[in-house]
């Protein structure tokens, strides 16, 4: 079911449907009613090139912007946190759940200066109906992607979306001559964890240094699982310094909060290698340095980090 509302009213389309444009200026203007056909069909044939939520967004703003006025959209689709804006908000705006077979694909609100008037809000209606395929195809695909990019136990990012990311950020650093800092994270004797409170417990852990390390890092910098018991890092705009501060609020969240098994507490700790891109380096040789570095904080006595060279 498509319902409407708008600010001061709530309309279930299904029983109005059958009403025709109704009493708008583009009712009586047979060159508007056959733009608004052209409209329908134009859109859908857009709508069908792209599975990217974004760009069927824009398509969906300029096409319908071209014969009516609006001043932007927003759409949010919580449950897999997305969110945009197109345009600018204004005073008046109309809010679209968009449901298919009992599935929410998200909500969608235009906006505009002068109040919707029923007409106009039936015209969107059903051009916004347009949206709900190519939308719940884009958003089928945009999971799939995000679940092949993912380490399924922690729920960080997978060695895939390290790779993609590292040659991304690296590229972006070498370009605008900004700081990129990698820090990777090895568990502590975690073989014995798994020796003494069995695997789950080990997975447990890796579960909670997961949860710890995206509460300790800001939104942009991203973590990922490297190896079995080891993660990655990367901190985007982050100089020496300020990694040093990064890697080690995390090593003392590790340290600090014991895993909690069903019978006993069990302490963790890392060891963390850090290395600061130096321009013009490959992303092969920047994970070297980190390497080599974590290998030393081992060396070293564990639970600490280790600067790269
Ligand atoms: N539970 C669990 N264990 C894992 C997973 N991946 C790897 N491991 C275990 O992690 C352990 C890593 O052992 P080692 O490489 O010897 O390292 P360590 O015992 O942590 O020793 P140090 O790194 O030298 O402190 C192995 O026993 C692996 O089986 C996983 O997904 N779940």
């Amino acid at each position: 079911m498509l319902t409407l509302s708008s600010k001061s009213t709530t309309v279930n389309f299904n029983t109005l449907r059958p009403k025709p444009f109704g009493l708008s200026p583009l009712k009586h203007n047979r060159h508007d009613a056959r733009n608004l056909d052209d409209l329908q069909h134009l859109l859908t044939q857009h709508l069908q090139t792209s599975l990217e939520v974004d760009r069927l967004f824009g398509y969906f703003f300029a096409d319908i912007t071209g014969l009516i006025a609006l001043s932007g959209l927003s759409y949010s689709h919580e449950k897999t946190d997305l969110h945009l804006q197109l345009g600018s908000t204004a005073a008046n705006s109309c809010t679209f759940p968009l449901i298919h077979e009992f599935e929410s694909l998200g909500i969608l609100t235009l906006y505009q200066e002068q109040p919707f008037t029923l007409q106009k809000q039936m015209l969107l209606e059903n051009l916004v109906d347009t949206l709900r395929f190519p939308l719940r195809n884009a958003l089928l695909y945009r999971s799939a992607v995000q679940a092949s990019l993912k380490d399924p136990l922690t729920g960080t990012g997978n060695r895939a979306a390290l790779q993609q990311s590292i040659q991304r950020e690296t590229e972006l650093a070498r370009r605008y001559g900004q700081p990129l800092s990698l820090i990777m994270l090895d568990m502590d004797h975690f073989k014995r964890l798994n020796d003494e409170h069995g695997h789950d417990a080990g997975d447990q852990a890796l579960k909670s240094v997961a949860r710890l390390l995206k509460a300790q890092l800001r939104n942009v910098d991203m973590v990922f699982r490297f190896g079995g018991e080891e993660f990655l890092l990367l901190l985007a705009n982050t100089p020496a310094s300020a990694a040093v501060q990064v890697g080690e609020r995390v090593r003392r969240a590790i340290e600090t909060t014991p895993l909690e098994l069903r019978s006993t507490s069990v302490r963790l700790s890392a060891s963390l290698g850090c290395a600061v891109y130096r321009p013009g380096e490959s992303s092969d040789a920047l994970l070297q340095r980190a390497d080599a570095a974590l290998y030393r904080a081992k060396q070293a006595g564990r639970n600490q980090m280790q600067l790269a060279v």
